[in-house]
């Protein structure tokens, strides 16, 4: 399998540079960054501290999506128009694991699963997969019982806030009560005299040192509650994810799919 990896400078682009150089079903083919990285024309595998690879970094994503079976994104937000652009016209099968997305650049994602295989997942553990699951079905079973507040922790270099695993279980959460995450999450709990609001969905994050990721989900109803916590120790279980992500979506038709296809849990 020839992966092209775009955001391939980055901490997760590195990481998954390491898993994939040291897999024998899978190469790297191609490695993207944007046209003033320091990175450009450097060999991928000596910048990621392995042995050389004999692949450079390049800032064409179209020639990338052309070499490639499948491609892994973990760039930031605004690559995604010409990353999903180049999948698109190249009929190439793109896992965007790239958090921080608007609305329009949810719809993109969409919009490019007409031309090609598209899979979403801001976050690959197998662990948050599952996750997304159970919150839905105790948020369900719950109702209005229970009052739901999400908290995540990352590292001081992370850009966006609430983290996009935090958000995605907020809607999680949300479906499993029938509501729309857009009109009930509280990201700002910073005033002096307001009233909570029954049905919420409250974010609180906090920004520290080296943590990896870790998000936890309160569901607490009267007398009692429910804690529903995931930690990650390392980047490697975010790389194996996209890996096993990619495995499966190259040779899958044109749709858009989530990691629950991955683990067969989309029944
Ligand atoms: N889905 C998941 O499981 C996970 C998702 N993420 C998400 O993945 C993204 C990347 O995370 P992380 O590796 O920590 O971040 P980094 O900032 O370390 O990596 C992003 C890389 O993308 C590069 N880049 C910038 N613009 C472009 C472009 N146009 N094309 C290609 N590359 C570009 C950056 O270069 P430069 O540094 O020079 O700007 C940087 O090297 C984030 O959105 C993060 O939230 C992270 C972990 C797990
Ligand atoms: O930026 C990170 O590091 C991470 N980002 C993803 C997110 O925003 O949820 C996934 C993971 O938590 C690490």
């Amino acid at each position: 399998m020839k992966i092209a990896i775009i955001g391939a400078s980055g901490r997760m682009g590195r990481q998954l540079v390491e898993l994939v150089a040291e897999s024998t079903d899978a190469q790297v083919c191609a490695a993207v960054t944007h046209k003033a990285s320091p990175a450009l024309g450097q060999d991928v595998g000596l910048y990621s501290g392995i042995a050389e690879l004999g692949v450079t970094f390049t800032d064409d994503v179209q020639a990338a999506a052309k070499a490639a079976d499948v491609m892994i994104d973990f760039s930031l937000p605004a690559a995604l128009a010409d990353n999903l652009i180049a999948a698109g016209q190249q009929q190439t099968p793109i896992v965007v694991c790239t958090t921080g997305l608007n609305q329009q650049q949810h719809a993109d994602l969409k919009a490019a699963a007409g031309r090609t295989a598209v899979l979403y997942a801001a976050n690959t553990s197998l662990g948050v997969t599952l996750l997304l699951n159970l919150v839905r079905t105790a948020s369900q079973a719950l109702g209005n019982r229970c009052d739901i507040e999400i908290l995540e922790a990352h590292h001081t270099a992370k850009r966006d806030a609430p983290s996009g695993t935090a958000l995605a279980l907020g809607e999680a959460a949300a479906a499993g009560r029938g509501q729309r995450l857009s009109e009930v999450a509280e990201y700002q709990r910073n005033h002096n005299d307001t009233a909570y609001q029954p049905g919420s969905i409250g974010f609180a994050t906090l920004r520290a040192g080296d943590i990896v990721g870790e998000h936890t989900v309160y569901l607490v109803a009267g007398g009692e509650r429910l804690e529903l916590t995931h930690r990650v120790a390392s980047r490697k279980t975010f790389a194996e994810g996209a890996y096993n992500a990619a495995a499966w979506l190259k040779g899958q038709k044109a749709g858009f799919y989530s990691m629950n296809h991955v683990l067969g849990l989309d029944a």
